[in-house]
């Protein structure tokens, strides 16, 4: 077998094209101009072999590491045509995530607390794990790519990196440090070196076999009620409203949680400045890129320098989530959980690593009702009726939330405007990850934006 990084080095060719058709891939809003191998370590030598590698992917200016499994082969694995990258000499590679034969080493490294090169494999203290378990990949809509062992144990794999300890695992721990029961248990990680700092880069925990997400419940509910044009949402027999109060209880007991565990701050007038300023900058940004956005920024520039003349009292920031939605969100038998706690892939690393107030959180959640009920509509033609039914389904749910946190924490709907400007701000955020990931459903955010700035929303 070669030399892997050269190996690497052959495929870099094949894997500008390749990179921007992966979901996973952060990037599609720019031509990738250049792919480079920052590191490649062997895991699994021979045929198969298995490599993990971080390469930089550069698109113009921007700069960015990606995380890769290659598998290489005499006989080719059964994965999914999409997972092929490129031949090397006389053997394709391949992203090898959803090679069952291969992928169990990482589950047995972190068992063993092995170290591979720059990569260390490590379990909590006091957790023993089952080694010899075969994995298969998730197919549900994500940023990274998640691995499940046994039904037992699922690992992520982040697949944009940023140096340094990442969110995920950090907020996790200091949730279970304090007996959070809306989390699922943290079991393992993997860190690797990214110029020099040590980087989490993937994070084991207990697979919770009995679980559906928010979102495929949510939207379940909504199709039920297009289903039924006589009926209103709260008719309906899969009607959301109680699990939504629910899920806002559990929302409101995890920022209890993380204030506990890592303490709060109140925010001072600079401290609304840089929000007003941060926001007003994305918006720049994500309009500088996505025409359809300049229309609606002198509505959203104006709300967002409302906050300016907020009373800086009224806010407390702490560690949130910081990208919450149905689809972070998990409904097992014993109550909501919360998953993915690594804040908005998009934003810039010290932006999610800052503390925030926990409306922002709310505000995530109050946009994914809507985004629940509007993507059925994402390719139909324009239908005012049905429009006006999802509308319904959106407030009602909403609302539900709103007093499930209420029941918890202070009602959110007291603080209107900051809520508002909270919404906006995600809205923001979504068209530029739309815009960059899944260009179809770039219209279910703008319709929002252009809804809640001409007050109907
Ligand atoms: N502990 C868990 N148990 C069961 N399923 C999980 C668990 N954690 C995540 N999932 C599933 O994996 C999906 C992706 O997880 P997530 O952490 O959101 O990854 P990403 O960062 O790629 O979005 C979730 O939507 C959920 O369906
Ligand atoms: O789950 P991730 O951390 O990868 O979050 C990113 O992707 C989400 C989509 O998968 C995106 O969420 C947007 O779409 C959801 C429906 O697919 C919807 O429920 C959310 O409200 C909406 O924001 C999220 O913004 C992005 O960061």
């Amino acid at each position: 077998m070669s030399d892997p990084r050269a190996l690497v080095e052959d495929l870099t060719g094949d894997l500008k094209r390749w990179l921007p058709e992966q979901r996973w891939f952060a990037g599609k809003d720019r031509p990738v101009t250049g792919v480079r191998p920052l590191g490649v370590t062997e895991l699994v030598a021979g045929d198969p072999q298995l490599l993990h590698v971080v390469v930089e992917v550069a698109q113009g200016e921007r700069r960015e590491p990606y995380q890769l499994l290659v598998g290489r082969r005499t006989h080719p694995p059964e994965i999914a045509s999409t997972s092929w990258i490129g031949a090397v000499g006389d053997l394709n590679a391949y992203e090898a995530s959803g090679d069952l034969d291969v992928t169990g080493v990482l589950l047995d490294l972190m068992a063993r607390e092995e170290r591979v090169g720059p990569l260390v494999f490590e379990h909590e203290p006091g957790v023993q794990l089952e080694t010899g378990l075969r994995a298969r990949p998730i197919t549900s809509e994500q940023s990274n790519t998640s691995l499940v062992y046994g039904g037992q144990y699922i690992l992520k794999l982040f697949r944009k990196l940023t140096p340094g300890k990442n969110k995920d695992l950090l907020l996790h721990r200091a949730l279970q440090g304090v007996g959070s029961k809306h989390i699922a248990p943290v079991l393992g990680s993997i860190t690797g070196d990214l110029d020099g700092e040590p980087t989490t880069v993937g994070m084991l925990q207990q697979f919770v076999s009995d679980a559906v997400d928010g979102w495929a419940m949510a939207t379940t509910s909504v199709r039920d009620l297009m289903a039924a044009p006589e009926l209103h949402p709260d008719e309906v027999g899969g009607d959301f409203a109680g699990e939504a109060e629910r899920l806002g209880r559990a929302v409101a007991e995890v920022h209890a949680d993380l204030a506990e565990a890592l303490g709060t701050e109140p925010a001072d007038a600079a401290e609304l400045e840089r929000s007003t300023k941060a926001m007003l900058t994305r918006l720049d940004t994500i309009a500088a890129r996505v025409p359809e956005l300049a229309a609606h920024a002198p509505a959203l520039q104006a709300a967002f320098e409302r906050l300016r003349t907020l009373p800086a009292d009224s806010v407390t920031m702490q560690y949130i989530h910081g990208d919450l939605h149905l689809g972070q969100v998990l409904r097992t038998v014993g109550g909501w959980l919360l998953i993915d706690f690594e804040g908005e892939p998009a934003a810039p690393v010290e932006e999610r690593h800052a503390l925030r107030s926990p409306l922002r959180d709310v505000a995530g959640m109050l946009r994914s009702f809507d985004y629940a009920a509007q993507q059925m509509l994402v390719g139909q033609p324009d239908d005012p009726a049905l429009a006006e039914r999802a509308h319904e389904w959106s407030a009602r749910n909403r609302t539900a939330f709103c007093e499930g946190y209420a029941a918890i924490a202070a009602d959110p709907r007291d603080q209107g405007e900051l809520l508002r400007a909270f919404e906006l701000d995600k809205a923001v955020y979504e068209v530029g990850y739309e815009h960059a990931n899944r260009p179809d459903w770039l219209g279910v955010p703008l319709a929002s934006i252009a809804r809640i700035t001409s007050g109907e929303g």
